[in-house]
């Protein structure tokens, strides 16, 4: 799979060690009794379930994980403006999601047409962040997961780039960042669990 580095120099926002090992290990720990339930999409301003596009589960991992994660993120504000060459204003509440073997995210964007219902958030995102919890491996072993590849759409500017999806291989406390316009996917897991959470500047 390429490497993080060829993700850079396509434009891709990349901070290897955001999250350091204690805190993915503490949080990989909360994830396994916290409640899950089936992760929506939004279809025409309305939050659905659809397992054909989406088969993710959604984890509500408490406050004050959460806040030191919105800390982290909003520190690194500044490196995204001069990185993305654009003024961000809020962060939307970050979300955790929890993918099993199967569970994948059809290709999509995270930005909504302004003419479309939806939310001011959905309308709004900028900048698109996923941080990964856990990294991946060829074979089953514990705290990994196979398959579960993000895939992004148009880092190439000639029209076969557009149509290629380079994947990107997660690696634990890994950050990436991306526009929000860009098409991107999470190809189905192969084995063990996938642990992301995700989140937008508008
Ligand atoms: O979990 C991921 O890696 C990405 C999820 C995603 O694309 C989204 O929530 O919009
Ligand atoms: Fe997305």
């Amino acid at each position: 799979m390429p490497s993080a580095a060829f993700f850079e120099r396509l434009g891709v926002f990349v901070d290897p060690g955001f999250l350091d090992p204690q805190f993915c290990e503490s949080y990989l720990t909360e994830a396994q009794t916290c409640p899950c339930e089936p992760a929506r999409l939004t279809r025409y301003g309305e939050a659905v379930t659809d397992d054909s596009r989406r088969k993710t589960g959604q984890l509500q991992i408490s406050p004050t994980t959460i806040k030191g994660i919105r800390e982290r993120l909003i520190a690194i504000k500044p490196r995204l403006e001069t990185h993305f060459e654009v003024q961000l204003h809020a962060l939307e509440p970050p979300s955790c999601y929890r993918y099993q073997v199967g569970d994948f995210f059809g290709l999509h964007r995270d930005v909504i047409d302004p003419s479309l219902p939806g939310s001011k958030f959905e309308k709004n995102r900028l900048v698109s962040l996923i941080i990964f919890l856990n990294g991946m491996s060829a074979e089953p072993s514990p705290q990994t997961f196979g398959g579960g590849a993000l895939a992004l759409y148009g880092l190439l500017n000639d029209a076969r780039g557009q149509n290629y999806g380079f994947p990107l291989e997660p690696e634990q406390g890994q950050l990436i960042a991306f526009r929000s316009d860009l098409w991107h996917e999470v190809k189905p897991v192969t084995h063990g669990e996938r642990f992301t959470i995700v989140s937008w500047f508008v």
